[in-house]
C-alpha cells in the first residue's frame, strides 16, 4: 500500500460528486473520476452516458422496467440527441435523421468486451429502425410491420442460433462479427439489407 501525504489528495469535484449525462463535463476527468460517474449512473439504473458524441452503455444483467417501450421509441424520435437523457434510441435516431441531414450513409459502431451488451445494442437499434420505417411507409403499430421490417428483427435469432455458443464470459455470446447494412428509401423506409458476417472470434 501507498501512504498519501494530506497535501497530495483532493476533495473530489462537486461534477463528480452530483454525477453528470455527459461526460465532458465533469471538471476531473481521469479515469477514477470516468469509472465512479458510470458506478454512480448504474446504481440508479441510469446505464446510459454520454461521452461527446459517443454513447458508453454499462450492461444492467437485468430487464430495466419501461427503457425499451414504444412510449420510449416514440419519445426519443420527436427529439434530437441531448434534448432527452443518453440512450440507445437516441443515437439510433440521430443516425437515421442524418441520412437526410448529411446527405450521406450513416454507421454506428458497437464495441466492447465480451458480454459487454454489443449483441443487445445492436437489436435494440435494429428495433428502433424498424419502427422508423413502419412510420414512415404510413403503417400504424397496430398493424403489421411489412416484410422487410420483420425479416430484419427476426433474423437475429436466427443468426444467434448458428453463430452463437456459450463461453464462460457469456452464455449468448456471438463467435462472428457482424457487418448490418440496412438500405433507405427517400421516403425513410427500409428496403432490403444483409448482413456480412466479418470476423470469426475463437477465444
Ligand atoms: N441493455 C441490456 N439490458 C438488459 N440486459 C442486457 C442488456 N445488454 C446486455 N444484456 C444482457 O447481457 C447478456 C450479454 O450481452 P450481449 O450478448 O449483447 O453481449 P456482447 O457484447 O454481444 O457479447 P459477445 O462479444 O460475447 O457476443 C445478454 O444476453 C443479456 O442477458
Amino acid at each position: 500500500s501507498y501512504i498519501y501525504s494530506r497535501e497530495r489528495v483532493y476533495a473530489m469535484h462537486q461534477s463528480s460528486i452530483d454525477g453528470v449525462e455527459d461526460m465532458s463535463a465533469l471538471a476531473e476527468l481521469h479515469e477514477a473520476a470516468i469509472m465512479h460517474n458510470l458506478y454512480q449512473r448504474y446504481q440508479k439504473d441510469n446505464i446510459y452516458t454520454n461521452i461527446g458524441s459517443i454513447l458508453a452503455a454499462v450492461n444492467p444483467y437485468k430487464q430495466i422496467s419501461g427503457l425499451y417501450d414504444p412510449e420510449r421509441v416514440d419519445l426519443y424520435s420527436k427529439h434530437h440527441i441531448g434534448e432527452l437523457p443518453p440512450h440507445i434510441f437516441a443515437v439510433a435516431n440521430e443516425c437515421y435523421r442524418c441520412i437526410w441531414k448529411r446527405h450521406d450513409s450513416q454507421c454506428v459502431l458497437i464495441s466492447g468486451e465480451s458480454g459487454a451488451g454489443k449483441t443487445e445494442s445492436t437489436k435494440l437499434l435494429l428495433q428502433f429502425l424498424s419502427v422508423m420505417s413502419q412510420k414512415s411507409a404510413g403503417t400504424s403499430p397496430l398493424e403489421k410491420s411489412t416484410r422487410v421490417e420483420q425479416a430484419i428483427v427476426q433474423s437475429s435469432p436466427i443468426m444467434e442460433a448458428f453463430g452463437n455458443a456459450k463461453t464462460v464470459y457469456n452464455n449468448n455470446s456471438s463467435r462472428f462479427g457482424k457487418f448490418i447494412q440496412l438500405h433507405f428509401s427517400e421516403g425513410g423506409n427500409i428496403q432490403g439489407g444483409c448482413v456480412i458476417d466479418c470476423i470469426l472470434i475463437c477465444i
